[in-house]
């Protein structure tokens, strides 16, 4: 099939076309030129969403899809693995919200694997998400587990980034701990349904008490969700909506677009780098050997393989 013709399928709805597409992309095919440049355009509503292992993340994003779904949105779904190797969908296959979407063709879902890759996250979920953007859908969700450098990746990505929390996890100290909070438009304590949600809220707020803005600065809201039963979404999504008029207001959206494009670039500036400059191992002999010193190591490398 014509490059064209795939972008035409997944425009129209097609899902394998789409995965075709992304495939493409991630693996830098010789088709990628052609399906970055045809596959362009739209305007989707980039949602990052992040927290720790089990605050229900994917649990939320199911409920998140319904929701959008009932005012026919088109959903994309990147599920990023920071410790997996392995790409294409099949970690997801087990997940809830597969079986609950599977079979709805305005809903697409993936995993997406950064390990491995050169570039990490910006490299290989950008130029998905751009895709997902290019072929028409109205909303897309890169979702990642809070392990290490991923939830601030994720937030140079998405327009609007939702930290999760749950009571009795620790979460509210660990966050500040981590300096996430600072990446989070929006708070949502999931599981308000245990006991302790209240005192998350409540610790939530004290943490931004502490925090001054400027007028006219985003505020971050506190949405509180029982997930597991989709309660507290639409409050949820109406949190979204505003964070993202008010990031069209102002330059704001302009500006986080920006960046976006410039860490997909840097990230792929870095790994291209990476490939044509290797370190060759007796040079790190010579080095470790005291032979040669790092300065005129790095000149060789530099030197010998440009
Ligand atoms: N009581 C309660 N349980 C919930 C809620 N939301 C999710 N759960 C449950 O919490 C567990 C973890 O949910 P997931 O959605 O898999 O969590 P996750 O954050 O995606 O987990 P990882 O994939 O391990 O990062 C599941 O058993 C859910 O059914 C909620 O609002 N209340």
């Amino acid at each position: 099939m014509q490059v064209s013709d795939l972008v035409a399928a997944a425009r129209a709805g097609d899902r394998r076309a789409t995965a075709r597409l992304i495939t493409a992309v991630e693996n830098s095919t010789a088709d990628a030129p052609e399906v970055a440049r045809l596959a362009t355009g739209g305007d989707a509503l980039i949602i990052g969403v992040t927290g720790s292992p089990g605050v229900g993340k994917s649990t939320l994003v199911s409920a998140l899809i319904t929701a959008w779904r009932e005012s026919s949105l088109r959903v994309g779904v990147l599920a990023v693995d920071p410790s997996s190797p392995f790409s294409g969908g099949a970690i997801l296959g087990d997940r809830v919200r597969m079986a609950d979407h599977a079979l709805d063709p305005g809903v697409y879902i993936r995993s997406v694997a950064t390990r491995g890759h050169l570039g990490g996250l910006a490299a290989t979920t950008g130029a998905a998400v751009r895709l997902l953007e290019g072929v028409g859908f109205d909303v897309v969700i890169v979702e990642t587990v809070g392990v290490g450098q991923a939830e601030v990746e994720i937030a140079a990505l998405a327009d609007t980034t939702l930290l999760l929390l749950a009571p009795g996890m620790g979460d509210g100290i660990q966050a500040v701990k981590a300096g996430v909070v600072e990446i989070a438009d929006v708070y949502v304590v999931n599981k308000a349904d245990r006991p302790g949600a209240d005192g998350t809220v409540r610790d939530l707020r004290a943490l931004m008490s502490l925090v001054r803005r400027e007028p006219g600065e985003w505020r971050q809201p506190i949405c509180s969700t029982v997930a597991s039963e989709a309660k507290g979404i639409d409050d949820l999504v109406a949190a979204i909506t505003k964070h993202r008029d008010w990031l069209a207001g102002g330059d704001h959206l302009a500006d986080k677009r920006r960046r976006r494009a410039e860490a997909e670039i840097r990230a792929r500036v870095d790994a291209e780098l990476r490939r044509r400059y290797t370190v060759p191992e007796a040079l790190a002999e010579q080095v470790a050997n005291g032979e040669t010193d790092v300065a005129t190591a790095v000149g060789r490398v530099l030197g010998d393989t440009a």
